[in-house]
Parts: structure tokens; C-alpha cells; sequence
């Protein structure tokens, strides 16, 4: 080949290289790039025995019951796939139902929007989110409503993250971020006008626990949504395609334990809530929350060769292709959950603090 064909091959090969690592693939225009995946919190070295201790949670059961190691058991999970999300999917990590005509960004947010429309928020009230990643959620609801939002996150990582990003949008002045366990809020009792929390409480060993402390720092007559993953009417737990499906849920998504649907209300009473409204928001007319997961499939492969590639050349942390296929996994068991209408993530309850305290018998 003559200098010129040599010249123009090479450059041609380094603009895809480029396009390839750099530029395809962030979820957001401002988002992740591959090159900058990381285990969080967690220096690049020790991402893959994380991995392999995560792992190991799933097969000690026992463990699992432990309800005090959740919280340690979540944020390393955190950690682990927090660049991932970002990079892959946006700022949000929640579903929302598919619109027709509407992108993906416009389905999430006014999913958002609706939480707080839901709880009835007037501008300057301070409103709780529980549970908050990195403030995707936060940011779209601060923006609609005026409300200041304080954000709470068991991961230190996303409060960096969430942070960033809140100055970024000029949205600090309304967003708050606090790393702390929602089973111990570092807030006063009935402090807030009114809390949501968007696929987090999942995450909780015993709801009541969290739910307890929901209750505690909101003011009384204020109102609490929050959007739930359960188990539906559709789920048999003598069914072994059921069981294997929920399974792979709690495992690729750090759940303690999925719960049905009906317990959602129990406890939320037990703890001195009343019932405002009930509604699983992934049940027809709504269209699929999973089509999104679905569509996605030749970009994982995509991205799977390029976490491989980066973690072969020292860019990515080794541990990041073990995880980057376990999320792999994951959207497979979470696609057959929607499809089977077993699972859904999006149980709404709505639910107010009474104005007085129901008197104890
Ligand atoms: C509420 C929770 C998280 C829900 C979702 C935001 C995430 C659940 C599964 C995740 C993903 C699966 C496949 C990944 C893909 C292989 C990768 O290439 C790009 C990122 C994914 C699409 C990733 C994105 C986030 C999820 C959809 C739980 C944890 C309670
Ligand atoms: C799936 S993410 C959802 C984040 C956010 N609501 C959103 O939709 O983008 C779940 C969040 O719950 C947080 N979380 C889980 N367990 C927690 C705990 N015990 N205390 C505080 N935050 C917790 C995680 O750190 C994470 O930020």
C-alpha cells in the first residue's frame, strides 16, 4: 500500500477506535463514557473479589436474613454497578411505562413528575427522597415542583455523583444529598412536607423498618408515594419458572427478598399510615416498562465487547466484565418478569401520615 492508502487506513482506523470507546453507547449526552468506568467507591483492584463477595451473599441464604448486613451488602452492590447504570441507562435508575411518541428521557421524567404531583408539594416545602442514586429523579422533581429536595443514599459514591451533577443542572440550590441508611435517617421527626421514594425500598430487609422511618420525620397530614417492586396476582410460588425468574431478580438487583403485592399495604398500615390509593402502574393501558430492556439487547453485546476490551487493556477494573454480564443476566430475568406480568416495579401506594396519631388500644 502506498503512504497515502497506509495514512488514510490508520486514520480511518483510530476515528472508529475513537467513536468505538469513546462516544458510542452513554445513555445521556452528558453521561458516562466506558473509558471512565469504575467500581464506585472501590479501588480498581479489589472490584473483582467485591464481585465475588457479592456473589457469595447469594449463596449463604442465611445471610441474607441477616438483616443488619443488607445495608453494607447494598452499597457494595452500588459501588459495583453505579458507573454501569449511568453509562448504559441515564441518570434515573428506575422503569417507567413506554409512551407512544415519547423518548425514553420523556417517559422517565414524567414518571417523576407524577410521584410529586401525587404527594402535592407547594413550592419551598421540603420534600424527602429515599433512596435517591444519583439524583436523576431529584433533579426532574425539583425543576417541576420548586420543592427542595433532600436526597438520602446508602452509597458515598452516588452522593459524589449526585452532587455533581445537581451544581451541573443549577440545581444545587434546590437538591440536597445525604449518605446515611433510610433504617436510620439522620433527620428530625416530623421534619418534611412530604417524601417519595422511586424503586429504593425494595432494597430493605423488613419494609416496616423503612416505612417506620418515612413516617417519623414527615410532618403530620403529609403525604408519601412510593413506587414498589412486588410480586404480582400472576405469581406462583409452586411454579419452578416463577421461582427461577424472581430468583434471578433478587440476585442481579441486591434484593433481600422480593414481597407480593398485598403485604405493601399491610405494613404501610401497621406502621400508622392510612391508604391513600393503591395502583400498579405496569398493568394495561399502560405499555410495557421492559420494551426498553428489550431494544436494548445488541447494544449489551456491543457493550459487553467494549467493558471486555477495556478490561483487557487495563483501562476498566477487571471485575467490571463479571459485572457487566451479571447485568446481563439480569435484564434477561427482568424482561420474562414483565412479559409473564409475575413482577412488576412499579406498584404505586400512596399514603398520608394522619394529622393525629391513632390512638393506641
Ligand atoms: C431499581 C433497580 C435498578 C433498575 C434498573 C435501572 C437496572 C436493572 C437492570 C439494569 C441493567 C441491565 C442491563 C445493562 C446492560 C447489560 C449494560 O450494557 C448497560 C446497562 C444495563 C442496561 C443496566 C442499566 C440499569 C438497569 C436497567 C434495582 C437495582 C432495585
Ligand atoms: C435502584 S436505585 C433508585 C435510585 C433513585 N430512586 C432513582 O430512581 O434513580 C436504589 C437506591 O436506593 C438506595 N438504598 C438502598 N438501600 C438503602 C439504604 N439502606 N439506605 C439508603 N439508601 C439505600 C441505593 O443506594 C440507591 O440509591
Amino acid at each position: 500500500m502506498d503512504p497515502f492508502g497506509l495514512f488514510c487506513t490508520g486514520a480511518l482506523l483510530a476515528c472508529g477506535l475513537y467513536w468505538f470507546v469513546c462516544l458510542l453507547g452513554p445513555a445521556e449526552q452528558k453521561g458516562k463514557r466506558a473509558v471512565d468506568l469504575s467500581g464506585g467507591s472501590i479501588s480498581a483492584e479489589k472490584v473483582q473479589d467485591n464481585y465475588k463477595q457479592y456473589w457469595s451473599f447469594f449463596r449463604q441464604p442465611k445471610e441474607i436474613e441477616t438483616a443488619e448486613k443488607v445495608p453494607d451488602f447494598v452499597d457494595t452492590f452500588y459501588n459495583l454497578v453505579t458507573d454501569i447504570y449511568e453509562w448504559g441507562w441515564g441518570q434515573s435508575f428506575h422503569f417507567s411505562p413506554s409512551i407512544r411518541g415519547k423518548s425514553h428521557r420523556d417517559a422517565t421524567r414524567l414518571h417523576e413528575e407524577m410521584a410529586v404531583d401525587l404527594i402535592e408539594v407547594k413550592p419551598g416545602d421540603r420534600v424527602l427522597d429515599v433512596g435517591c442514586g444519583v439524583g436523576g429523579p431529584m433533579r426532574a422533581i425539583a425543576a417541576h415542583s420548586r420543592a427542595n429536595v433532600v436526597g438520602i443514599t446508602i452509597n458515598d459514591y452516588q452522593v459524589n455523583r449526585a452532587r455533581l451533577h445537581n451544581k451541573k443542572a443549577g440545581l444545587d440550590s434546590l437538591c440536597e444529598v445525604v449518605c446515611g441508611n433510610f433504617l436510620e435517617m439522620p433527620f428530625k421527626d416530623n421534619t418534611f412536607d412530604g417524601a417519595y421514594s422511586i424503586e429504593a425500598t425494595c432494597h430493605a430487609p423488613k419494609l416496616e423498618e423503612v416505612y417506620a422511618e418515612v413516617f417519623r420525620v414527615m410532618k403530620p397530614g403529609s403525604l408519601y408515594v412510593s413506587y414498589e417492586w412486588v410480586t404480582t396476582d400472576k405469581y406462583r410460588g409452586d411454579n419452578p419458572e416463577h421461582v427461577e425468574v424472581i430468583q434471578g431478580i433478587e440476585r442481579g438487583d441486591a434484593l433481600p427478598g422480593l414481597r407480593n403485592y398485598k403485604d405493601i399495604a399491610e405494613v404501610a398500615k401497621k406502621v400508622g399510615f392510612e391508604v391513600v390509593k393503591e395502583k400498579d402502574l405496569a398493568k394495561p393501558p399502560a405499555l410495557p416498562w421492559w420494551t426498553r430492556l428489550k431494544m436494548g439487547r445488541i447494544a449489551y453485546w456491543r457493550n459487553h465487547i467494549l467493558v471486555t476490551v477495556l478490561a483487557a487493556i487495563g483501562i476498566a477494573p477487571k471485575g467490571t466484565v463479571d459485572v457487566h454480564e451479571m447485568l446481563f443476566k439480569t435484564a434477561d430475568y427482568l424482561t420474562r418478569g414483565g412479559d409473564s406480568g409475575i413482577f412488576s416495579p412499579m406498584h404505586m401506594i400512596l399514603l398520608r401520615k394522619p394529622q393525629v396519631p391513632p390512638t393506641q388500644s
